[in-house]
């Protein structure tokens, strides 16, 4: 999960780098979901604010009774990451205060109806005008079909290896994060991982 969430905020570095935001402060709203993609969501929030100028505040309706999510709280907390105890109802609320908003509520182990405060959430994160990155996939879509009328994020960050979804990606950033699967892995489950760059923890695909 520490390279999952390093792995997106580098690659949200690289895409937004902080001299590209033109409009005041360059805040970050991170939206945590209530299982592992939600830890990926605030490891990245706490990287986000250890790479200098990032302003990141975190909302974090859900949280699993796990000392390790309880843990990676306190973390944030002590680097003063502020926490929301509730989400704007209205889109232009989230425009006029954030210039990215990151999506880390549901990964590969969302399925059903979206359940609240979720449902009402996603609604509002649709009519967002500031760009969404998505933490592995964008958040209620199905892990292979997608959603054609979910979210449709600007950048996607897959980790491991892009989930079938990914062919329905039509943002402008695709990167691939994770680098931690050993070639064995790789191997008995045939996937062909490209190859990172030097020290990089991401690799760019779109
Ligand atoms: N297992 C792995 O190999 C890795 C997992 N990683 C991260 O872990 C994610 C998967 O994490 P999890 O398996 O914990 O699951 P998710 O974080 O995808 O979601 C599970 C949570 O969402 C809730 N949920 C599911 N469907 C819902 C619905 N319809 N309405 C409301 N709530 C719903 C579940 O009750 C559960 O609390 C990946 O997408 C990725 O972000 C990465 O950190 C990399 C490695
Ligand atoms: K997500």
């Amino acid at each position: 999960m520490e390279l999952a969430g390093l792995s997106c905020a580098t690659a949200i570095a690289k895409a937004y780098p902080v001299s590209s935001f033109t409009s005041g402060l360059p805040t970050v709203l991170v939206i945590c979901g209530p299982g592992n993609n939600g830890g990926d969501g605030l490891v990245c929030a706490r990287h986000l604010k250890l790479f200098q100028g990032y302003e990141p505040a975190i909302f974090y309706p859900k949280r699993p009774n796990k000392t390790l999510f309880e843990n990676l709280t306190t973390q944030c907390q002590k680097m003063d990451i502020p926490f929301l105890s509730e989400f704007p109802q209205e889109a232009e609320v989230i425009d006029g205060a954030y210039n990215l908003a990151i999506d880390a509520i549901f990964g590969f182990s969302f399925k059903g109806a979206v359940r609240e405060p979720f449902g009402s959430i996603l609604n509002t994160l649709k009519r967002i005008t500031i760009p969404i990155a998505s933490v592995d996939i964008p958040s209620g879509w199905d892990v292979e079909k997608g959603n054609p009328e979910g979210l449709q994020p600007d950048m996607l960050i897959s980790l491991t290896a892009p989930k079938q979804s990914a062919v329905h990606f039509s943002g402008r950033y695709h990167y691939l994060g994770g680098r931690f699967v050993p070639l064995a892995l790789q191997k008995k489950y045939n996937l062909s991982l490209p190859d990172y760059p030097g020290t990089e923890c991401v690799h760019r695909l779109l």
